[in-house]
């Protein structure tokens, strides 16, 4: 994603007399930031990550910028007269591969989420889990600059929601904006960049740009490369704090959910990083007072 995607003042209502779902919103997603929308039901939050999609336009307002997109709806039409193999190397025409890379890159997406086994079953036969996991396979097959993801767990079998988490967090250090909405508030909870509420038909953001502390649990990560070497220049932006212990040796805190990317950015890194240890961040000590 080469610039921001931006709403500027952008307003939504359904039909000429409709109420205003949304109103005088202001929204910037710059490339590789993680945007969590939350909110009670109803306020907003599919109307909103549809026109961050593209596929609504708002009735007042502009949207600027034109990132490749990928979504994964709330409701995935399941419907369709294909395999789940059939649809996805489809759509990986669609976005430029040749016949064989989307029928290949099809099957590993299917495979990291446990699904190549019902590839060649046809769409309207799976179950509601199997089909869920083709909409995310469909969006994450684009390689897209922004992916926005609406529920996109919900559905998922444990394994799955983990792949899924693993994928965002690959595609954030590599770039990509993810925007999603999520039931359960501990998704991907210390990872996101800002956080924002829909109410009274606006955005509130709860959150400050890139967090130097977010909570939820952290890894810690010591590594050593060579000695003047830099780190992987994904790295920095992916971690919550760097210290060099001694020249070329550094202390990484990681959020949990990025350090299996974190790791594999270092271990395939050239010159290659030597990960001395991971270890589970020790919780903080009781304080005495209350911390506000
Ligand atoms: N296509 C549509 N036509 C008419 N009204 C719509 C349409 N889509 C959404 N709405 C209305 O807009 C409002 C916001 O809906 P939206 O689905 O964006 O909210 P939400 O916060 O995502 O809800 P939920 O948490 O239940 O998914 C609701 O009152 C809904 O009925």
């Amino acid at each position: 994603m080469q610039r921001d995607l931006r709403l500027d003042n952008v307003g939504r209502r359904y039909g000429i007399r409709g109420p205003w779902v949304l109103r005088g919103v202001h929204l910037t997603v710059p490339p590789g930031t993680l945007i969590r929308i939350d909110g009670p039901n109803g306020t907003g939050k599919s109307t909103l990550l549809r026109l961050l999609a593209r596929i609504d336009a708002p009735s007042e307002g502009r949207v600027t910028g034109r990132p490749r997109t990928a979504y994964v709806p709330e409701r995935f039409p399941t419907a369709l007269p294909f395999t789940a193999l059939g649809y996805l190397t489809h759509l990986g025409t669609v976005h430029g591969l040749s016949r064989p890379a989307a029928t290949r890159a099809a099957l590993e997406w299917l495979d990291r989420f446990g699904a190549a086994s019902y590839a060649r079953t046809p769409m309207a036969q799976l179950s509601k889990g199997s089909s869920q996991k083709v909409a995310v396979v469909q969006a994450l097959l684009a390689e897209p600059e922004l992916l926005v993801l609406d529920e996109a767990w919900t559905g998922l079998d444990a394994d799955a929601r983990a792949e899924l988490e693993r994928a965002v967090a690959e595609r954030t250090a590599g770039g990509t904006a993810v925007v999603f909405v999520d039931h359960d508030p501990s998704r991907l909870a210390g990872a996101p960049d800002a956080t924002y509420t829909v109410r009274d038909t606006g955005l509130d953001r709860r959150t400050e740009p890139a967090p130097s502390n977010p909570t939820g649990p952290h890894v810690i990560v010591v590594v050593q490369g060579p000695r003047a070497a830099q780190l992987p220049t994904d790295v920095p932006r992916t971690v919550a704090s760097v210290e060099e212990l001694t020249p070329g040796t550094h202390r990484l805190t990681v959020p949990a959910s990025h350090s299996d990317v974190v790791l594999r950015t270092l271990l395939t890194a050239r010159p290659s990083w030597h990960v001395v240890s991971v270890s589970q961040e020790r919780p903080a000590q009781p304080e005495t007072e209350s911390r506000r």
